[in-house]
């Protein structure tokens, strides 16, 4: 791996998710004795310089913060009532975690990763540099789909993904199709398994 490019990139880690369909929070769940949230912490920081937790309820994770880890609290948009929810989905928690970010990409990672491997974060990374300017992005496809919580973004895509959540969007793969987004190769799909569903 180029060793300069882990100091151009910070991840995002977003564990705000309500796990309805899981029904316990995925963040805590363990792999090998230790908390998702925490795993997927400590396989950032193992390839990127700084790693930050975008979640409306840091209190919760506080125990399994690991030694270079952050926290970014989300905060409700201005147009969402006291008497909803305080979530809003992983579109809105990125680009709350972006605006914080001083680096030119981002790594933006679930916290339901369960396969996620160390190695081949590290192989992508150092590709970086060679994907050309115009890409805002660079994301696994699968049939057509993008996978867009496990890969690379330019912190400078924040204004126009700021416009899009301003008109009311909160679909990645719909801000997605207007955007210049490179394919990242990724042999052995299993590592983007998720958690979704008790098996
Ligand atoms: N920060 C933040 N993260 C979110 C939010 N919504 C979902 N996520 C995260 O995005 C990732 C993928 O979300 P899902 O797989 O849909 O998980 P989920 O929303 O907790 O689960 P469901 O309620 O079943 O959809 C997980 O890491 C979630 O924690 C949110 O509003 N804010
Ligand atoms: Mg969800």
């Amino acid at each position: 791996m180029n060793i300069d490019s882990r100091y151009d990139v910070t991840t995002l880690v977003l564990a705000g998710g309500k796990s309805t369909r899981m029904g316990r929070d995925k963040a805590l769940i363990p792999i090998g004795g230790v908390p998702m949230l925490q795993l997927i912490c400590s396989i950032a920081e193992a390839c990127t310089d700084k790693v930050y937790i975008v979640t409306p309820w840091p209190e919760r994770y506080q125990k399994l913060l690991t030694p270079n880890s952050k926290f970014i609290p989300e905060v409700p948009l201005p147009e969402e009532t006291g008497n909803e929810p305080r979530t809003h989905g992983p579109l809105v928690g990125f680009m709350q975690g972006l605006a914080a970010v001083d680096t030119n990409w981002v790594l933006l990672l679930a916290c339901d990763l369960p396969n996620l491997r160390l190695e081949i974060l590290q192989d992508w990374i150092s590709q970086l540099e060679t994907i050309p300017d115009h890409k805002i992005a660079a994301l696994v496809q699968n049939n057509q789909i993008w996978q867009p919580l496990c890969g690379f973004y330019r912190r400078r895509c924040l204004p126009e993904l700021i416009q899009y959540i301003a008109q009311g969007g909160r679909s990645f793969q719909q801000w997605l199709r207007s955007e210049n987004v490179e394919v990242l190769p990724l042999e052995d799909p299993e590592m983007l398994f998720n958690f979704n569903s008790a098996v």
